[in-house]
């Protein structure tokens, strides 16, 4: 049920846009994050209801700016998937449908009013003629529209801020409504997912350990046995922990003791998994094994319990 609302985010490099993923998660909707040139066959796959296309650092002017396919716009109208741009992204969308974009004559940047001046689905009848504070972070904008835009809401300085062309489903945002110095931005998402595209809501965090449990299930298989690298580090514990839930005690994880560890590291990560965690971890010490490969960098007698900060030190 939930995948079939997915909003798949296209990233076009923001600083932004694992907030925003972040954000629609928050309103219980599934988002995904893909790079902003993926292929239209990759877009397609996750088969997404909604497409939100980043934010960037990049000039639509500039030769290698990233784009999305050529025909994307075309299979979003064809497949009735909706898609937003968040500055960059719109910027995107108004190029490449004919539209103008050029370098602004007043950039903005941080804080900002805009005014709502057209009776929009982005932000919904009740936001008519009102004021909101935003956050802009953008050099370029959007001059000229493609045909079947309109603009629903300017900055304070007259530049565009907001458009859609609401028959081929396209809306657009000039500023970032992900970011909490857009005290209205969530309300306007909001408005977005579940009044404009018909969105709805039902995704938890739960499904996803739901989901990659069943994938690990049927990768191991009910037999095989898996063994794990235990770094104690986040990466590796999420999918040890992921991997025991699965599949139980076919999983064997090893931490390795290279003699370069942080004091009492060794200590700290065995109990965390055995006792909190529950998870049978095998320590392997090749405290020697490793520090006589580093001989002549560091003294190998020099062991982690006499001196180890100095063994990291002189690396
Ligand atoms: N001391 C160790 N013992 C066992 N496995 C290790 C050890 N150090 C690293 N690994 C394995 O190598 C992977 C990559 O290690 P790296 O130091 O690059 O950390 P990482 O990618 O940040 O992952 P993590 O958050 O698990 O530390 C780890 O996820 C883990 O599987």
């Amino acid at each position: 049920m939930e995948k079939k609302e997915l909003v798949l985010i296209l990233d076009f490099g923001s600083q932004y846009t694992h907030l925003i993923t972040r954000r629609i998660r928050s309103l219980s909707v599934f988002s995904l994050c893909i790079s902003g040139t993926s292929s239209l066959e990759t877009i397609a796959s996750h088969n997404p209801r909604v497409v939100i296309l980043s934010g960037g650092p990049h000039s639509v002017h500039a030769p290698d700016s990233p784009a999305f396919p050529a025909d994307f716009l075309e299979w979003a109208q064809s497949n009735g998937v909706y898609v937003l741009g968040v500055c960059y992204g719109l910027q995107l969308m108004v190029q490449k449908l004919g539209g103008v974009v050029r370098v602004g004559q007043k950039q903005e940047y941080g804080r900002m009013d805009i005014l709502v001046e057209g009776s929009s689905g982005i932000f919904g009848n009740k936001k008519l003629g009102e004021r909101q504070v935003v956050w802009m972070s953008h050099g370029d904008e959007a001059a000229v529209l493609p045909d079947g835009f309109e603009v629903v809401a300017r900055s304070q300085q007259g530049a565009v801020a907001a458009v859609e062309n609401r028959e081929r489903r396209l809306f657009g945002l000039q500023y970032h409504p992900e970011v909490t110095h857009s005290p209205e931005g969530m309300e306007t998402l909001r408005y977005f997912l579940f009044d404009v595209c018909g969105v709805s809501a039902g995704w938890k965090m739960e499904n996803v350990l739901d989901e990659e449990i069943r994938i690990i299930n049927d990768k191991v298989g009910p037999e095989e046995h898996v063994i794990c690298a235990l770094s104690g580090g986040v990466d590796s514990t999420v999918a040890a922990t992921l991997v025991y839930k699965a599949i139980g005690d076919r999983l064997h994880c090893v931490f390795v003791d290279n003699g370069l560890l942080r004091y009492k590291e060794r200590e700290r990560v065995m109990e965390t998994f055995e006792k909190d965690l529950h998870l049978p971890v095998t320590c392997v010490d090749a405290t020697d094994q490793f520090l006589s490969k580093l001989k002549g960098v560091v003294d190998p007698e020099m062991k982690r319990k006499d001196n180890w900060k100095g063994i990291h030190m002189h690396l």
